[in-house]
């Protein structure tokens, strides 16, 4: 386990890539998350599962760096992780969609995806300004791999439409298109598949496992899903206001009593 292992579908899954350990975040009185540590592997889908409120997208935005924790370490590849601007998560690799839809609906498809790429426009202003080579190289690098992901997607159909006339399902598969556009190393996805029917939720499955398989993008979600969390993930670690109550394989996870009784029994049997 130390470097790695095998997945039951033969997938390798390489050394500890993000390392979370004992993170405690309050917010005021209410402590949002309370002494939890966990791993995420290179190369992984991880899923973070636990009833309304356990703390699940406060962990997200804790490793997002959205959030700060009062207590408690993150390393990323070894490296010791402090509080982050904007462009040094991106930097980092990290890219995230939304519980709610996050895109600019009088944009196209194409430009929204375009908008997942500036934090990895390295001219200057003052060159953009001038188009001289650089910019205009960087500009051309763009396009290449926001069309690369268009094609990925299965979206070329609807590059030039506005995102706000797009259907639902859609307008979630354009904001996986757009953190992919920013070519992460840990993708975090919030709850990809809520308010999404079973056709438009297998299409996302199949996305996700491709995004992973293909491009060997480390996945960390948050699902309500069981049989979407119990298909994708690698592991999957359990939260129930804000501890963690169970951490392993969906076999390991789905037996656990523990998990059964605060998550599983009650709302997903
Ligand atoms: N910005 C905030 N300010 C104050 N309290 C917050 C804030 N964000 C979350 N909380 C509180 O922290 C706790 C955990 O919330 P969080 O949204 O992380 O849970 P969750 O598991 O993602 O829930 P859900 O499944 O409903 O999205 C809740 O008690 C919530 O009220």
């Amino acid at each position: 386990m130390q470097d790695g292992y095998t997945t039951p579908d033969g997938r390798q899954i390489g050394p500890v890539l993000l390392d979370l350990k004992n993170i405690t975040l309050r917010f005021g009185g209410v402590e949002a998350i309370k002494n939890i540590s966990f791993d995420i592997r290179e190369g992984e889908i991880r899923a973070i599962i636990g009833p309304n409120g356990a703390g699940k997208s406060s962990m997200l935005n804790v490793i997002s760096g959205f959030y700060v924790p009062q207590e408690g370490e993150i390393w990323f590849k070894g490296h010791r992780r402090g509080p982050m601007k904007p462009y040094e998560v991106a930097r980092l690799g990290l890219a995230r969609t939304f519980q709610n839809i996050a895109l600019f609906d009088g944009m196209s498809v194409l430009d929204n995806i375009m908008t997942g790429r500036m934090n990895m426009m390295k001219a200057s202003l003052f060159s953009q300004a001038l188009w001289w080579g650089k910019a205009e190289r960087e500009e051309t690098a763009n396009r290449e791999q926001v069309e690369k992901i268009i094609d990925f997607l299965e979206i070329q159909n609807i590059r030039k439409t506005p995102v706000g006339r797009l259907p639902y399902g859609l307008k979630k598969r354009v904001e996986l298109a757009r953190a992919l556009a920013a070519e992460p190393r840990i993708l975090l996805l919030d709850e990809p598949m809520a308010g999404m029917n079973v056709e438009e939720k297998e299409d996302m499955c199949r996305f996700i496992l491709d995004v992973n398989d293909e491009f060997g993008t480390t996945i960390a979600l948050i699902e309500h899903d069981m049989g979407v969390v119990m298909d994708l993930s690698d592991r999957v670690v359990v939260m129930d206001y804000g501890r963690k109550i169970g951490d392993g394989t969906p076999d390991e996870v789905r037996n656990n009593p523990e998990v059964i009784s605060a998550y599983l029994g009650v709302a997903h049997e």
